[in-house]
């Protein structure tokens, strides 16, 4: 579905990406890891088509889509999680859904807005898929609810929304597990699991929570210094000597956190020194 071909993102004379080449093929929940500054989010930044790369190649259902916009990506159902933009955090989490960008794959909302005769049913429509959508992520009751007085986990639900409003094909979430705390996140979780398997959403999932990437995602892509160091499964990519060299010197390290988990005597030390919610 989509093929990265020596992508070099060079900032000044840094390369903040520097030869990445990678697969990901339709159905996949694919996991992007690596210690920070390792050049994941310049990446997306690249696929997305927020940033232009400096040299190499997208391909995006067998079409070079390198130098293509955000917009046209967009068009073409490849879709990054936005963040719910700033004015819209006074509209409701339905009007949030509602106010999808113009030319989202499928028809074109603002198309249909201006030809007066289907502005009613066009926005019935519209309404109603923002109805399902909730629905689906289990906000119904907070339907009418501003979308700034969400919670941090509600609120990236929503996120998943929007892109849904989209018919997304390919979908880049970044670090969705950031900021949710822990039911939110088993919520999140199964959703996206849902849109994968049975709606056949594929991702590309950034996130430093190690558990949130062992239950999601397979392959595991491990980036160091803007390069691809390994991809594997996850207990693969873990265990591996590169992976574990790039990411030491971060204390402690999202791997060791996750480990942590299951080693009740390192559990109790980090206990002791970081709070709760980190661990
Ligand atoms: N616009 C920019 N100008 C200069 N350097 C940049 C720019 N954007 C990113 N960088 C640098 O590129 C490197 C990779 O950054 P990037 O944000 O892609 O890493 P990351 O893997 O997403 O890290 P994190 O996990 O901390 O978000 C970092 O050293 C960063 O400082």
């Amino acid at each position: 579905m989509l093929e990265l071909d020596g992508l070099v993102k060079a900032f000044g004379g840094f390369h903040a990406v520097d030869g990445c080449s990678m697969r990901v093929n339709k159905g996949e929940i694919l996991g992007l890891i690596g210690p920070n500054g390792a050049g994941k989010t310049t990446l997306f930044n690249l696929i997305a088509g927020a940033l232009q790369p400096t040299s190499g190649t997208i391909r995006f259902l067998g079409e070079d889509v390198t130098h293509l916009s955000t917009d046209a990506l967009f068009h073409k159902g490849l879709v990054r999680t936005f963040q719910i933009p700033h004015e819209f955090h006074r509209l409701s989490a339905l009007e949030n859904l509602m106010m999808v960008p113009p030319h989202q794959p499928g028809e074109s909302l603002f198309a249909n807005w201006l030809a007066w005769g289907r502005v009613r049913k066009a926005e019935e429509e519209v309404r109603r898929k923002a109805e399902e959508t909730l629905a689906f992520l289990e906000l119904t009751h907070v339907a009418h609810e501003r979308a700034g007085n969400l919670s941090g986990g509600q609120k990236k639900l929503l996120e998943l929304g929007r892109t849904m409003m989209t018919d997304a094909q390919l979908v880049l979430l970044d670090e969705p597990a950031a900021g949710v705390n822990r039911t939110l996140l088993r919520k999140l979780e199964e959703k996206i699991l849902i849109l994968n398997r049975e709606r056949g959403y594929t991702f590309i999932l950034i996130e430093h929570d190690m558990e949130m990437i062992e239950k999601l995602c397979h392959p595991v892509v491990c980036m160091a210094e803007g390069k691809v160091l390994i991809e594997g499964d996850f207990r693969t990519v873990r265990s591996d000597r590169r992976v574990l060299e790039a990411y030491l010197g971060e204390t402690p390290t999202a791997i060791e956190r996750n480990e942590a988990e299951h080693d009740p005597q390192v559990e109790t030390l980090r206990a002791q020194e970081l709070p709760r919610e980190d661990l």
